[in-house]
């Protein structure tokens, strides 16, 4: 388990990137989802000892990973936002490489981890190939191959599938759910299909701020009978966001579907539909820009 308490981050510069952040994250895939700039890479890299926080707590286990982060570090596997270089040596040396910094001095050792991670990512093929010249889903599949090395305890993935097409994106995931259910994986997206495909817990983060936390399900079912839905002109939209609280708007065969919150009927030929997790993050995401601070309390 990891728990985080009351975890702040202030900048330099005075910006609050995270503000008073408190959560509980279990075994299994967590999901950490956040619009851009809401703080979920300011609380990656605190939680994967890259940053101190300016105040508060977090433990791994027994570890306190503020007064022992040597500790976190040998039981991590991160795979950041943007991995950085890509170099032009191949996939199985560069994994090689990395397995030595890991401390896997043994040569057979590092052989048999190296390969099992290779076909593991399904970049066995390709072993022998530059990363350079690899495409972004076989890059973020190297990623969380040299995020495995050693078998980490708590792996964080920061924003793994932006830029992904579907079918990258489905094989990336999928190696994400194979992981398995003993280690804390956190994967921070601001894909909510990511999340609701995957994780078993969520949180919300926005403006620095936990806004919501559960598991996707429940979430889903406390929205129910609150969502109603529209086909509109593009031309009502601003109308219809005058009279009704829009969550969500989304183009279809030249229409407008919007997606509206209210407790009953809210008339204006408008019908309920059931919601799913998207309607929920965005309606969290309506009352955290409308109220942020009662909303988080
Ligand atoms: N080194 C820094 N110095 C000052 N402000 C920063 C720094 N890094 C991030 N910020 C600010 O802190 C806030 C949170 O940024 P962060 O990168 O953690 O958000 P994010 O949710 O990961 O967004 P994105 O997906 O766009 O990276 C933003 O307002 C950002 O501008």
């Amino acid at each position: 388990m990891l728990e985080l308490t009351s975890v702040t981050h202030i900048y330099g510069n005075g910006t609050r990137a995270l503000d008073d952040v408190t959560l509980s994250i279990p075994k299994g895939m967590y999901g950490l989802l956040g619009p851009n700039g809401a703080g979920k890479s300011t609380l990656m890299r605190t939680i994967a000892t890259l940053q101190t926080p300016t105040s508060g707590r977090i433990s791994f286990g027994e570890i306190d990973i503020i007064a022992n982060p040597e500790r976190l570090r040998e039981r991590l596997g991160y795979l950041p936002q943007d991995f950085g270089v890509y170099p032009r040596v191949s996939a199985y040396d560069m994994l090689d490489h990395m397995a030595v910094l890991k401390g896997i001095a043994s040569a057979s050792e590092r052989k048999a981890t190296v390969e099992t991670l290779l076909n593991q990512v399904n970049l066995w093929s390709v072993r022998k190939k530059a990363i350079a010249g690899f495409s972004g889903g076989m890059r973020q599949r190297f990623g969380i191959a040299q995020a495995l090395i050693g078998n980490p305890e708590l792996i964080i993935v920061d924003e793994p599938t932006a830029g992904l097409d579907p079918e990258e994106r489905n094989r990336f995931l999928n190696l994400l759910a194979e992981i398995g259910e003993n280690v804390v994986v956190i994967l921070s997206t601001h894909i909510v299909e990511d999340v609701a495909d995957l994780c078993p817990r969520m949180a919300v983060l926005a403006a620095g701020r936990i806004q919501l936390e559960g598991a996707p399900l429940d979430l889903i079912q406390r929205s129910r009978g609150t969502v109603w839905a529209k086909t509109i002109a593009r031309d009502d939209l601003d109308a219809t966001r005058e009279r009704h609280e829009v969550i969500s708007t989304r183009l279809f065969a030249g229409r407008t579907i919007v997606h509206i919150l209210s407790q009953g009927d809210p008339g204006d030929g408008f019908t309920l539909v059931d919601g799913g997790l998207e309607d929920v993050y965005f309606s969290t995401l309506a009352h955290s820009r409308r109220a942020p601070v009662a909303q988080a309390a």
